[in-house]
């Protein structure tokens, strides 16, 4: 059953683990997408008796939901380099995170940040940033400077590609437990229901 959550993709109907005869309707759409037809054929076999329809409602973005809900392991919370969505959620209700968003300005303002009152480097900035005095890092980020020590310190952005290279540069700078979340913003939105870039 812990593999339940990768069906909350929208466009996918899951039906009720407890039905003796279900039927999995998903849209088979766009080239690559037998693989991910696979996958998920094998994950929900594992749960249910299987009776793929001959002609599959198409359901517009179930690919693509699909694609993305593959794209990171949902039973992981977090290892050495990365922390993913389930951990992140963990992370935001404890408190126990020094969130750095590395988004424009704009993409903020936009779309909004995963905590409130987030620490905002915008990724060009960060190699500067953590070369800062503390005093003028609280100054000028109105917080305390993240010590390198510290092992919950997590980068993100839209998409997880700033937020990877924010993470390199702090660590080349001896934040050794520097993390990103790879999912960014198009990953938090879509799954909390907010508004999100499309790509
Ligand atoms: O935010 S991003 O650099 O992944 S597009």
């Amino acid at each position: 059953a812990s593999v339940a959550p990768q069906y909350n993709s929208p466009g996918c109907l899951r039906p009720p683990i407890t039905s003796g005869i279900t039927v999995y309707i998903c849209s088979f759409l766009g080239s690559g997408s037998n693989d991910l037809t696979q996958q998920h054929q094998w994950i929900h076999r594992s749960l249910y008796t299987q009776y793929p329809t001959e002609n599959p409602s198409l359901i517009p973005g179930s690919v693509a939901s699909i694609r993305r809900s593959l794209s990171t392991d949902s039973s992981q919370l977090e290892d050495a380099d990365n922390v993913y969505f389930d951990g992140l959620l963990k992370r935001v209700e404890s408190g126990d995170m020094q969130m750095i968003d590395v988004r424009d300005a704009s993409e903020i303002e936009e779309f909004g940040t995963i905590i409130k009152d987030i620490c905002h480097i915008p990724v060009l900035d960060v190699e500067a940033a953590l070369q800062l005095p503390d005093g003028e890092f609280r100054s000028k980020y109105g917080r305390g400077k993240p010590q390198k020590s510290d092992d919950n310190i997590v980068f993100t952005c839209k998409k997880g590609i700033r937020s990877l290279k924010a993470r390199d540069t702090a660590r080349s700078l001896g934040y050794s437990k520097a993390r990103h979340y790879p999912g960014g913003w198009m990953e938090w939105g879509r799954k909390n229901n907010l508004p999100y870039p499309k790509e």
